[in-house]
């Protein structure tokens, strides 16, 4: 089976020479929901914003690997069908919105694509939907909460109708309520999902599967409650549990697609 996301020996240079990656390997299989951890440093940004190619295709640094999605190799020719099927949403949803309603900036990116009149509002509409912020849609996103701002953001994404869903932080400064809500948005979708967080317990609760980036490399690859669970490895990349928090009374999550070989 192909991976909908297939990153190999990839490895990058900032233009001041830092190498921020150094030889990723990492294959993600349709419908999975994994976890990218690790130190502050580590290389996750970067690494992300390789899958859209914002680093990597002829901007500024060097390096060597490829990453395909779906089979299309990220390259500056295809930078636009590459950006259709990678949607990042970015830590800051204030990144992602910039238009006068809700409605319009969800609606920024298909109509870009060719969207229009009532095959547009519904696309508009239904990625509302499916974050629960329909009745928002003539709202000026400056008047929501960051909460509200943030599911908006993932809607914008979503509208696109991406394979691969990529989120920076998604829990950061949301409250108790707000990050529940988003965990239950996020398992509700019927999309791949590569989530970065420093936020174990909801990596815990959203990804079956985890990824330990340090250095540049891919450190460890495994069920996120094995590597939760392994003091050793935790200690090792500088990853710590919230206090009180025992990942061992945890279920550990399951996705459809559990039982694949990777
Ligand atoms: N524009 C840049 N120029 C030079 N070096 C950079 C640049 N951006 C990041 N780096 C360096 O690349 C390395 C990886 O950074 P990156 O932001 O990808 O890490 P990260 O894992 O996302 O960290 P964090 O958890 O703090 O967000 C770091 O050592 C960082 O200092």
């Amino acid at each position: 089976m192909t991976p909908v996301l297939d990153v190999r020996g990839l490895t990058f240079s900032y233009p001041d020479g830092h190498r921020a990656l150094d030889g990723v390997d990492l294959h993600v299989h349709r419908g999975e929901r994994v976890a990218l951890l690790g130190p502050n440093g580590a290389g996750k940004t970067t690494l992300v914003l390789h899958l859209n190619g914002i680093l990597g295709c002829g901007g500024g640094g060097t390096g060597t690997g490829s990453v395909t999605v779906s089979g299309l190799d990220v390259t500056k020719a295809n930078l636009k069908e590459v950006r259709r099927r990678v949607g990042i949403v970015f830590q800051d949803p204030d990144d992602q919105l910039f238009m006068g309603s809700v409605r319009q900036d969800v609606a920024f990116g298909p109509a870009n694509l060719g969207l229009k009149g009532e095959a547009l509002e519904r696309r508009v509409m239904h990625a509302l939907d499916l974050v629960g912020m329909a009745d928002y849609a003539d709202r000026p996103p400056h008047h929501l909460s960051f909460g509200q701002r943030r599911r908006v953001a993932v809607a914008t994404v979503l509208a696109m109708e991406p394979e691969i869903l990529v989120l920076d932080e998604p829990s950061s400064n949301l409250d108790p309520a707000s990050r529940r809500e988003l965990a239950d948005i996020l398992r509700s979708l019927d999309v791949t999902v590569l989530m970065v967080t420093h936020d174990l317990p909801y990596a815990l609760e959203l990804c079956p599967r985890a990824l330990v980036l340090s250095g540049g490399r891919v450190a460890e690859d495994g069920p996120t409650h094995a590597l939760l669970t392994d003091d050793a490895l935790m200690r090792a990349h500088r990853l710590e549990l919230p206090f009180g928090f025992d990942p061992r009374t945890v279920a550990p999550p399951t996705n459809p697609i559990d039982n694949l070989p990777r």
